[in-house]
């Protein structure tokens, strides 16, 4: 695990879009392709921000989200809709709709995660739990990442690669989520966070290390890293 604190949430981004820019780079030179999974919440808003100076070939890229919230796209609370208005339809990245991997409409929970897990079939067809070449995470206040809450059952989940939740303590209560077993197949997880209301976490999971969700996400045999500001991170001693 490698852990950055830099001064301010601009550094995050870079730093983030710099590992962003290296991990495609690579993924595109190996398999001509980069398979990425994206978080909502302020991930998103620091893509917006830094997404658009990476260097690449964006069409070589195929987006899939690491949580959705079970609502209609043109809903505030839609992660692919946040990503849709301020990004795809801005143009301010060469990304179509078309390349993001989105959660069908219309469906109960359980179905809708069942679905998404079959949509993934078709990126990793040989059956084995999906190797993801990055997945971007977040994490709540409470530690939660994805919709993987503290003390909720789906942190055991160890059979489904998509599962879901209709009882989400953060509204929207109806969501889906990757499962541990895909995260932690991925290749590399980068965490980025920024302010201060989320020192005291970051300190129980990183510091103390006690068991919440962030804490699970431990790639088997990938990178992990947690780039944050000097708030967050201020009670972490990287020296
Ligand atoms: O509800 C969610 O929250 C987490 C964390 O969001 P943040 O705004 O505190 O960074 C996010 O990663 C996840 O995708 C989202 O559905």
């Amino acid at each position: 695990m490698t852990v950055i604190v830099v001064e301010t949430k601009n550094q995050v981004i870079s730093k983030l879009c710099d590992q962003i820019e290296k991990t495609a780079k690579e993924s595109i030179e190996r398999n001509g392709r980069f398979l990425i999974g994206i978080s909502g919440g302020s991930l998103a808003t620091f893509l917006t921000i830094g997404l658009p100076k990476v260097q690449t070939d964006f069409s070589k890229w195929r987006l899939f989200f690491c949580d959705e919230r079970l609502v209609p796209v043109d809903n505030p609370d839609s992660t692919f809709g946040l990503y849709k208005r301020t990004l795809i339809d801005t143009n301010a990245v060469n990304l179509k709709d078309e390349q993001f991997v989105t959660v069908k409409q219309g469906l109960s929970a359980e179905a809708a995660a069942q679905d998404y897990a079959k949509q993934l079939t078709a990126y990793f067809p040989d059956g084995s739990v999906p190797r993801f070449d990055m997945l971007l995470l977040g994490m709540g206040p409470d530690g939660h990442t994805c919709s993987l809450f503290p003390g909720h059952a789906l942190l055991n989940e160890t059979s489904k690669w998509v599962a879901s939740i209709t009882d989400s303590p953060k509204p929207p209560p109806s969501r889906i989520t990757l499962t541990f077993p895909v995260i932690n197949n991925a290749r590399v997880c980068v965490f980025a966070i920024s302010g201060k209301e989320k020192a005291e976490m970051v300190k129980r999971i990183l510091v103390n290390k006690e068991d919440l969700p962030s804490t699970r996400v431990k790639p088997t045999s990938g990178e992990l890293y947690w780039i944050m500001d000097k708030e967050a991170g201020a009670y972490v001693n990287t020296s």
